[in-house]
């Protein structure tokens, strides 16, 4: 098990970069501290598979390191790195049996028999496919063949860090959720670093303590799935995260302070502040649908008409189309029992759920450095 650090390291396909978009990693920074369970969140395209495969030795990187434990392991093969990686795909020896696919790992690092057939038993009972031991692995499932490559992968108690790039894909949506939990459970038991990467929030939530969600070939916010909620460092978090995303809409400074389509918004003057330092700069406000409040209009400034509701079951998504000058959709989400406005309605954003961002980052109070 080891820590797993990233020094300026990018990655580029083709050639000499000319600017950073020709980076499918652009210089980053981080850290996946030993023992955690983290998810790697983004669109298709984002660099998910291409950060995951630096980081197991698939991918040389064309700039900066990799290190273990504070060692640089660039030089190193994935064997030497001692990295277990499941793919989308099961990667399984069809003509051996399960029990077979299982030891093989350990086999290969020539431990005695008893010890082997212990762990295989102990990994297969963690991943339920103790009744499989004795069966051809080319007569199971996709589902079945999936659990049997993350056994391969758990089977080693000696590896640096299990690497999952989304190994969910090929698994009935029935079993999805369990096999979820069923795969938190096991970090919990095993206690091995392991990085997750799917395009699913809720898997990402499900499985991992800290998400880093990529953007771009950037990793744009790395925290608890609470924080990527309450406080989105980035304006795609605020989209990405959510159902709905965040609702961002366009301000301005104006004669009476922050202003949208023409209404002073309520704004903490540190925050005012900062926003007034980076005039030039793209501002916009936004606020999660879950804090949205339809009111009666004569308790709001900002007023709109309902031109969709959406019932979810649990809940219900309210669109409102805002009577201002640009006349954006605002959603709100409101639970299941609430009432939803005919027409014409109020529109409130409480202040403690607002969130200002220049240029697509969060505005935080007594950020000095933006
Ligand atoms: N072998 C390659 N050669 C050239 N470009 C590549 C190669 N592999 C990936 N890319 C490009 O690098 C960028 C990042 O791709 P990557 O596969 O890492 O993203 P991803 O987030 O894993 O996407 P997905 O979820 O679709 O697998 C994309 O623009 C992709 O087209």
């Amino acid at each position: 098990m080891a820590e797993i650090r990233l020094e300026q390291l990018a990655h580029r396909y083709h050639g000499a970069p000319s600017g950073p978009a020709d980076y499918a990693l652009r210089p980053m920074d981080h850290v996946w501290e030993q023992g955690g369970a983290y998810a790697l969140l983004g669109p298709s395209g984002c660099g998910k598979s291409t950060l995951l495969n630096i980081i197991s030795g698939l991918l040389v990187p064309s700039e900066g390191r990799v290190l273990y434990d504070g060692k640089s392991v660039n030089d190193l093969t994935p064997q030497q790195r001692n990295i277990a990686q499941v793919f989308q795909f099961p990667v399984v020896y069809d003509t051996m049996t399960v029990h077979e696919n299982l030891a093989f790992p350990l086999r290969n690092q020539g431990q005695p028999r008893e010890r082997i057939d212990a762990r295989v038993r102990e990994v297969a009972e963690a991943l339920e496919i103790e009744p499989l031991l004795n069966r051809k692995a080319q007569n199971l499932t996709a589902d079945e063949k999936q659990k049997v490559s993350m056994g391969r992968g758990l089977v080693r108690d000696d590896v640096a860090a299990i690497l999952f790039d989304e190994p969910l894909t090929v698994i009935d949506p029935q079993l999805k959720w369990r096999l979820r939990r069923k795969l938190k459970e096991i970090h919990q038991r095993f206690n091995v670093t392991m990085v997750y990467v799917t395009h699913d929030q809720l898997e990402a939530s499900t499985f991992a303590d800290k998400i880093a969600v990529m953007y771009e070939g950037q990793i744009v916010q790395f925290g608890t799935p609470r924080e990527l909620f309450e406080n989105p460092q980035h304006t795609f978090v605020g989209y990405f995260i959510g159902s709905p995303g965040m609702n961002l809409l366009e301000i301005a400074l104006g004669a009476s302070g922050v202003e949208f389509d023409g209404h002073a918004l309520a704004v903490p003057d540190a925050i005012a502040a900062q926003l007034r330092q980076r005039e030039g700069g793209r501002l916009q406000v936004g606020i999660r649908p879950e804090f949205v409040q339809l009111v009666a209009p004569d308790d709001a400034v900002l007023h709109g008409y309902v031109d969709l509701v959406q019932d979810q079951g649990t809940f219900k998504i309210v669109d409102v189309r805002l009577d201002t000058p640009s006349a954006p959709v605002v959603k709100a989400r409101l639970g299941e029992e609430a009432g939803v406005p005919e027409g014409r309605t109020g529109v409130h954003f409480p202040e403690a759920w607002q969130r200002f961002y220049i240029d697509d980052h969060l505005v935080g109070v007594g950020d000095e450095n933006l």
